[in-house]
């Protein structure tokens, strides 16, 4: 197994579960630091030693910024970063994959298992006083009160689900990993540089253990170190885009030509409100509990956007004000922009090129600027602007939306599709995840997702997890 995130973890509980000899080989540490478990302080992993603290590529569409790309480096991954908000997605997304095995009559019974066995998810409350106040503003905006945005129906404004247990965070390395550590070999520290091959078989890998190279066999090698890692895996090793690997003198194993290709990820452009009621922080509790779902135009399978609100002002660097405030950040999260994740050289050390063609396509960008436009009206319901003496700060009265939005949008976090599942000559795994044209090796994590789902990905990644346990146990 290599990688302990999201999914990592589930995998490598049901593999002990069912009898077998599992070795799990993490890069990052234990998760020792006090804030991955404060849900308050979440935001302070950043740029630390659990982030990978990846950037992109310089982006074109995106006023040629490169985009901080937070990435959990620890037992955990990156549900030992995230907001742990759990949102299944649309009955469209996994319909419209027309993969056998994941159409939403497929999924939807697994998730209510996976929500209510190792893990926890549990409604995001009590709510902090300001985020009453946004459902409220949103309602007098004309949304739609939405109970549970995992029912299959996600429009509205609702309260998160996430995984807190105890008032802890509660990742699937707590839920799955950790309760069978004794029972697996477990390694941190352990940089995965390449696998390793007997013809098409995979043999194991090339580990960094400690500092020292070492040679590990494998009957198996489940590849879970997540959408910008696992692809950066395979290129290393030889499989990938022949022409693109050659190029960097590495030798084809196998001529994968999507491997690395079809990354995208949802955008947030933050619209921030100074208020003259001082937001008080609420000790313990995540800085965010609501978020909404809305279509900006007419003839949408699925809600184009998902704003989610923070009790905070999440000022980017170059901005300033009051410590206090609140942010609806406006979000899109139905990208048809595609980029990739290249190597710019065949070690890890050598830096990995992402490049997510962030706002490239132009329906991404009119999502994203109505999205914006509409937590600018959110913000002048009474509820907000009379209540709190809600006034926008940033984009400022004035502001040209458009062209804030090119200076604005950051990651949601939620990249996806490198390893994308499927058939055609494009996909790198098939339905059940092994890689395709080799034995012995199979892909579990978000980079498998063939199309982002309108939503968060922490319970699609977990949905992976399961799967290929399944596919991998028979059970
Ligand atoms: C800041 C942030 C906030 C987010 N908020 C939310 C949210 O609230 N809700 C939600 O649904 N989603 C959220 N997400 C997204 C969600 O967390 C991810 O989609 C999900 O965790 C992906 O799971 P994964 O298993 O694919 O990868 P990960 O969980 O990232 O796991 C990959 C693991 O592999 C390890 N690894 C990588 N390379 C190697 C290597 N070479 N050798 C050994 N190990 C390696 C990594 O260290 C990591 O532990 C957020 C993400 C971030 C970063």
């Amino acid at each position: 197994m290599v990688g302990a995130g999201s999914a990592g973890s589930v995998v490598a509980r049901r593999l002990v579960d069912a009898g077998a000899a599992v070795t799990l080989l993490e890069a990052g540490g234990e998760d020792v630091n006090p804030a991955i478990h404060d849900p308050a302080r979440a935001g302070e992993l950043w740029h630390g030693p659990e982030d990978w603290d990846l950037y992109t590529v310089p982006q074109e569409h995106a006023a040629g910024r490169r985009l901080h790309l937070p990435r959990g480096r620890v037992l955990g991954g990156s549900h030992a970063l995230n907001a742990m908000i759990w949102v299944r997605g649309a009955p469209a997304d996994y319909d419209g994959w027309g993969l056998p095995g994941w159409t939403w009559a497929d999924v939807e019974p697994m998730f209510a298992r996976i929500e209510k066995d190792l893990l926890e998810v549990v409604p995001n409350e009590p709510l902090h006083p300001v985020q009453q106040s946004i459902v409220d503003a949103c309602v007098a905006a004309g949304l739609p009160l939405n109970p549970d945005c995992n029912s299959g129906t996600l429009d509205g404004v609702s309260v998160e689900r996430i995984t807190l247990r105890g008032g802890r965070r509660f990742n699937t390395w707590h839920a799955y990993g950790s309760p069978v550590a004794a029972r697996m070999t477990v390694h941190t520290g352990a940089l995965v540089h390449r696998l390793r091959f007997s013809g098409s078989r995979v043999t194991g890998v090339v580990v960094s253990l400690g500092g020292v190279l070492q040679e590990l066999s494998a009957d198996l090698v489940v590849l879970a170190a997540g959408a910008l890692a696992s692809p950066a895996i395979l290129l290393r090793s030889g499989v990938g885009p022949a022409d693109e690997l050659r190029a960097l003198g590495l030798d084809v194993v196998a001529d994968l030509p999507g491997v690395g290709r079809n990354l995208h990820d949802h955008l947030l452009s933050p619209v921030i409100f100074s208020t003259t009621r001082e937001v008080v922080p609420a000790p313990g509790r995540p800085v965010t509990q609501v978020h909404w779902f809305w279509r900006s135009r007419d003839g949408l399978a699925v809600p184009d956007t998902q704003p989610i609100c923070f009790s905070v002002p999440m000022y980017e660097p170059w901005m300033s004000g009051p410590p206090t405030g609140f942010s609806l950040m406006a979000g899109m999260v139905t990208p048809e922009s595609r980029g990739s994740v290249k190597l710019s050289g065949p070690s890890p050390d050598d830096e990995l090129l992402i490049d997510l063609a962030a706002l490239s396509a132009p329906a991404d960008f009119e999502s994203l600027v109505a999205s914006v436009q509409q937590c600018l009206e959110v913000g002048r319901a009474p509820a907000l602007a009379g209540e709190w003496g809600a006034r926008p700060r940033y984009p400022a009265p004035g502001t040209d939306v458009r062209e804030y939005v090119r200076r604005t949008a950051i990651t949601y976090h939620h990249q996806v599709g490198t390893c994308r599942m499927g058939t055609g000559p494009d996909a790198v795994v098939d339905p059940r995840l092994a890689v395709h044209g080799l034995d012995g090796l199979v892909v579990a994590d978000a980079s498998v997702l063939p199309r982002v789902t309108t939503g968060n990905t922490n319970a699609p990644a977990v949905l992976v997890g399961e799967q290929a346990a399944r596919f991998l146990t028979g059970n």
